[in-house]
């Protein structure tokens, strides 16, 4: 092996980057890392975490009043933004602390500065030359912006969790993830929420239940939906806030608007061209089944292959890699079954097949569905009804697919996702005893 400063480079201290560092290091590797924004990348600093705090923050706004019904005397409600926004935003802090330990307790090496790659081995970083045998790009994504006059006006979910104050009203442009799960944080919190979707539907890849009961329960809490709604100009008030001319006639004002229109990969101004690293046609890295790029010593992970963009599946790639790469077995993560939350109120999950792609491309299917008022929401006198769906491929009885709306459906997902993983039969969850009482106890009850 030549003589290079480090065995791994790995550029970008996210999710995939991070924990494939540190495992190659654990193999003895000589590692370097380097980070322009802050270690922990997207899922610590502004995505996941941050906003999954929110979510629950803004949960409190029910749980208030519906407190009350099992005999608590709350008093005066005051919501107060800066308390939870400084309190999150140390809480990031402290993990990205944690994050730094764990690396440089594995010796990795940190640079907190930018790469680029200068040739196949050799980068510059923050102005410094560093050259390594393999490289790793694990860059990330970063949020779209709109191709429409005025796009400069909107915020993206890297300003979402810095605002000065709680906005009063906010149009949120986008029906995917983060715009179902801001729309349902911002409305908690007693802002006016529109939410605004170019095509037809929301939360494409969901079940359309799952779709249609969160739609359902959104608009009954107040927020807005507006469909077939592109944007075709954005302006600002007088008063500071925007105005957005919508291509179905709408016009709408707010104090903010918030673009949630998906993550292209970053993959701009790195060096990826001058070295010959293979971009696809939505400016992703292509890799092939080992995340080898079409440079031989350099590889890539996570939400730059615009592959699956969540967390679980960029660490597990980056582990994959660095075991691969630096230790005594290859492997390759599994890209069936792999279960997903939305985190609006009340929250989504999902694993498997929807209904309509089992019909698409199974012989016979079956379907059961349990819809019903979970005890606190009955006692609370809160209308909001749960669905449970389980999909089951007729030909072998074996479970294809589970789909739940209703508090807690991601941390009920997670277990029965491992049932869909493993191929279990309907006839073996039926089998499995009930906790009762409990919304999961759903699960082995539907026939
Ligand atoms: C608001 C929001 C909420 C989300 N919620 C969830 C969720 O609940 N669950 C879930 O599974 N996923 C969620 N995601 C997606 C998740 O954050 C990503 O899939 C995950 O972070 C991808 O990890 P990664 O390592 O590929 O990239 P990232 O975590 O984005 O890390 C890439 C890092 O590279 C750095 N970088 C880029 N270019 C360079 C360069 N040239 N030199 C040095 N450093 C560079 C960036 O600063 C960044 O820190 C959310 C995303 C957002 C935006
Ligand atoms: N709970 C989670 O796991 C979670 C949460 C947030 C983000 N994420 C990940 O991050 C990714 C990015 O999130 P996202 O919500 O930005 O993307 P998304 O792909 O979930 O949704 C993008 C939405 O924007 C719409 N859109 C696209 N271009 C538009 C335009 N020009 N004008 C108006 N609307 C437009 C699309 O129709 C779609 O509804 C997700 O795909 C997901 O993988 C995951």
């Amino acid at each position: 092996m030549a003589d290079y400063d480090f065995d791994y480079f790995v550029i970008g201290g996210g999710s995939g980057g991070v924990r494939s560092a540190r495992i190659a290091a654990g193999h003895g590797a000589r590692v370097g890392l380097a980070e322009e924004h802050r270690v922990g990348g997207t899922c610590v600093i502004r995505g996941c975490v941050p906003k999954k705090l929110l979510v629950i923050g803004a949960h409190f706004a029910e749980d208030l009043v519906d407190a009350e019904r099992f005999g608590w005397t709350v008093g005066d409600k005051n919501f107060d933004w800066k308390t939870l926004q400084k309190n999150v935003l140390a809480e990031v802090e402290r993990i990205e602390g944690a994050y730094h330990n764990t690396l440089e307790n594995q010796d990795v090496k940190i640079f907190k500065a930018r790469a680029v790659l200068k040739d196949a081995h050799t980068l510059d970083v923050g102005g410094k030359t560093i050259t390594a045998d393999k490289i790793l790009i694990a860059t990330g994504a970063r949020p779209g912006t709109f191709p429409c006059e005025g796009s400069e006006l909107a915020i993206t979910s890297n300003e979402v969790f810095h605002l000065e104050k709680l906005p009063k009203s906010i149009i949120i442009a986008g029906g995917g993830y983060i715009a179902n799960e801001f729309a349902g944080i911002f409305n908690e919190l007693g802002a006016k929420v529109t939410l605004v979707q170019r095509s037809d539907k929301l939360l494409r890849g969901y079940d359309h239940s799952m779709v249609e009961r969160l739609m359902h329960i959104s608009t009954v809490k107040g927020i807005e939906i507006l469909y077939n709604a592109p944007f075709e100009k954005i302006e600002k008030t007088e008063g500071g806030g925007v105005k957005v001319s919508l291509g179905n006639g709408d016009v709408r004002e707010a104090d903010i608007l918030l673009a949630a229109i998906g993550r292209p990969p970053n993959t701009e101004n790195m060096g990826l061209e001058t070295v010959g690293v293979k971009l696809n046609d939505r400016g992703a890295v292509c890799i092939d089944e080992d995340f080898r790029t079409s440079v031989d010593n350099i590889y890539a992970v996570g939400d730059v292959t615009d592959n699956v963009q969540l967390t679980p599946v960029a660490i597990r790639e980056g582990h994959a890699l660095a075991d691969t790469l630096f230790g005594d077995e290859a492997w390759r993560p599994e890209y069936d079954c792999i279960p997903s939350a939305v985190f609006s109120h009340p929250p989504i999950a999902a694993v498997g097949m929807t209904e309509s792609e089992a019909r698409d491309q199974l012989g016979g299917v079956e379907v059961f569905t349990s819809d019903f008022r979970a005890m606190k929401n009955v006692l609370a006198n809160r209308n909001e009804r749960s669905l449970y769906k389980l999909i089951v491929d007729s030909a072998n009885g074996k479970l294809v697919g589970a789909h739940m709306i209703g508090p807690d459906a991601p941390e009920i997902m997670q277990s029965l996702a491992i049932a869909v993983k493993a191929g279990l039969t309907k006839k073996q969850v039926d089998a499995t005893i009930a906790i009762h009482p409990t919304m999961a106890e759903e699960l082995v009850l539907m026939r």
